[in-house]
């Protein structure tokens, strides 16, 4: 064969894979030619919008963009097209239909830590996982949990104790250690004290880069082309954190594996772990080491930054708005009197919940959720091909006038129950909903709770500035920025 017929072949085979791309480019952009959008530059389309050096421009920019159209509105980076719906009836249907189950391709960034599991998982093995594990998030499981929650919160209030000077700190620094050891000692069954000791201070360190390192690469499209990434510094840090976060994950699961006893011993407390080593005595295929570590990173993760940010958030709030800390003060003086908090009392505790659903609608920790057609399907009028990316803007249907009566204030009566019985169920959605909702709303509030009614029995919080003043930015999760929730406690008198 001479050069130029090798030529030749090379171009022809160039050729059918742009046509290819094209085509499939054309049609997962067609079926949206009437969604409307903001103007798109030629090949780069909104790119510039939404490609930014700082997170806090990125998340402005997108939810400016949301506000100045319709639902559902479109955006694209050149190659990739986002859908984004924000009508809670549209809502409903993406979250219900069986063709909208599977994540995005961006979730693939985060399976360098977490694996294919529940959170990033697709199809049957997902299907599987999630019918094992959930058992362990029922509320009669959850509720021997509850001693480890109160035991950690009790810690941190100790801790806090060097704060009643008067003096703004970073409340947030705290709780994340408070909750470090409360998922630890539940889901992993590790009781360190990474309050009191520094013994876990590398692996917070890396546990908080890794989030910070899997998000760069989502919105940066120069980190996605692999071989550069290889090169990049991003990268080498990305196997550091993954060996530390590996390496304990690992050592947890060698320990529980040498004590195992199917079923346990009689012993009152069972942790996540120990109960995922009983599915796989029970369905051997349930998961390999690896897996079960992938499941334990997960988990770890989902619960630890999740209930760090709204606790957090929670009582910045409640700095704000002293009258809504006062209603919630009373409320744990009349449940619990001199009392020790037990797990009965939680569910007297209607205002705090209240409160910290208010919360969780002004600043929904994800902000948004990207779902992938496994195959063609139809949304009312529109049909999309397979591969197409449907996302929810959960941040936008929370702060919607048409379904809160002051969407942009902290107004804890948006969830009385005649309220919550007016608004289609779609319109509240802090932890998704449907079959990819979360696996971990019960634990979440109990653990919520439990911190909380701890922290504000005996201290009162106050925050300086005002909601609108507070700067939001949006990696994985959204979060003030400078991640600084900067309080001022005293004790609480009564
Ligand atoms: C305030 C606390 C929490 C909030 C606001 C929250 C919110 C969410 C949201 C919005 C999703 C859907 C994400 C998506 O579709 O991309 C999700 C999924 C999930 N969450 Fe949570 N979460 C919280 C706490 C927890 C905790 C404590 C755990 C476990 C210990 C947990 C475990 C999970 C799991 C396993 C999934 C994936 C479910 C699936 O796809 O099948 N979450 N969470």
């Amino acid at each position: 064969m001479t050069v130029l017929s090798y030529i030749t072949e090379i171009l022809i085979i160039l050729t059918v894979i742009l046509l290819k791309f094209l085509w499939g480019r054309n049609r997962k952009f067609e079926w949206a030619n009437d969604i409307p959008g903001p103007k798109t530059l030629p090949v780069i389309g909104n790119a510039l919008t939404l490609y930014c050096r700082d997170y806090e421009i990125f998340f402005q920019n997108l939810m400016q963009c949301c506000q100045n159209f319709p639902s559902p509105m479109k955006l694209s980076t050149g190659l990739k097209l986002y859908v984004i719906f924000s009508d809670p009836f549209q809502v409903e249907k993406i979250f219900t239909s069986n063709a909208l189950l599977n994540k995005d391709d961006l979730y693939k960034y985060i399976e360098v830590f977490y694996g294919e599991s529940l959170i990033t998982g697709s199809g049957s093995k997902w299907k599987k996982d999630r019918r094992l594990l959930s058992p362990l998030f029922l509320i009669k499981n959850i509720k021997q949990y509850f001693p480890a929650m109160l035991k950690h919160s009790e810690i941190l209030v100790d801790i806090l104790q060097t704060h009643e000077d008067g003096l703004s700190f970073n409340v947030e620094r705290f709780l994340h250690r408070a909750v470090t050891d409360i998922v630890n000692e539940t889901i992993i069954g590790f009781k360190a004290n990474c309050q009191r000791t520094n013994e876990l201070d590398s692996f917070i360190h890396h546990i908080t880069r890794a989030y910070n390192l899997v998000h760069q690469r989502m919105i940066k499209p120069w980190l996605q082309i692999e071989f550069l990434y290889k090169l990049s510094k991003n990268y080498r840090q990305q196997m550091e954190a993954k060996d530390v976060i590996y390496n304990f994950f690992r050592k947890s699961l060698e320990h529980a594996k040498e004590q195992h006893v199917h079923q346990g011993n009689g012993e009152a407390v069972r942790s996540m772990l120990d109960q995922m080593l009983d599915i796989r005595d029970e369905v051997p295929h349930f998961a390999s080491d690896e897996e079960i570590l992938h499941h334990l990173i997960t988990l770890f993760s989902a619960g630890e930054d999740t209930i760090t940010l709204i606790t957090s958030f929670t009582l910045v709030m409640l700095g704000l708005h002293p009258e809504c800390q006062n209603k919630v003060a009373q409320e744990l003086h009349s449940v619990l009197g001199d009392d020790n908090l037990q797990e009965f009392h939680l569910s007297k505790l209607t205002y705090l919940e209240m409160v910290i659903k208010e919360t969780m609608r002004l600043f929904p920790i994800a902000p948004l959720v990207l779902r992938q057609a496994s195959q063609d399907t139809e949304l009312e009028s529109w049909k999309i091909p397979q591969g197409t990316t449907v996302s929810v803007n959960i941040f936008h249907i929370h702060r919607d006038k048409r379904h809160w009566l002051k969407p942009q204030e902290f107004y804890p009566e948006h969830f009385l129950p005649e309220a919550v019985s007016k608004r289609h169920p779609y319109a509240y959605l802090p932890f998704s909903a449907g079959s990819r909702g979360c696996l971990g709303k019960r634990y979440a509030y109990m653990a919520m709770e439990v911190i909380l009614a701890t922290i504000l029995r005996r201290y009162s919080v106050k925050t300086e500035g005002s909601l609108n003043n507070l700067e939001l930015s949006a990696d994985l999760s959204v979060r003030l920025k400078g991640n600084n929730y900067s309080i001022k406690i005293s004790k609480r008198v009564f």
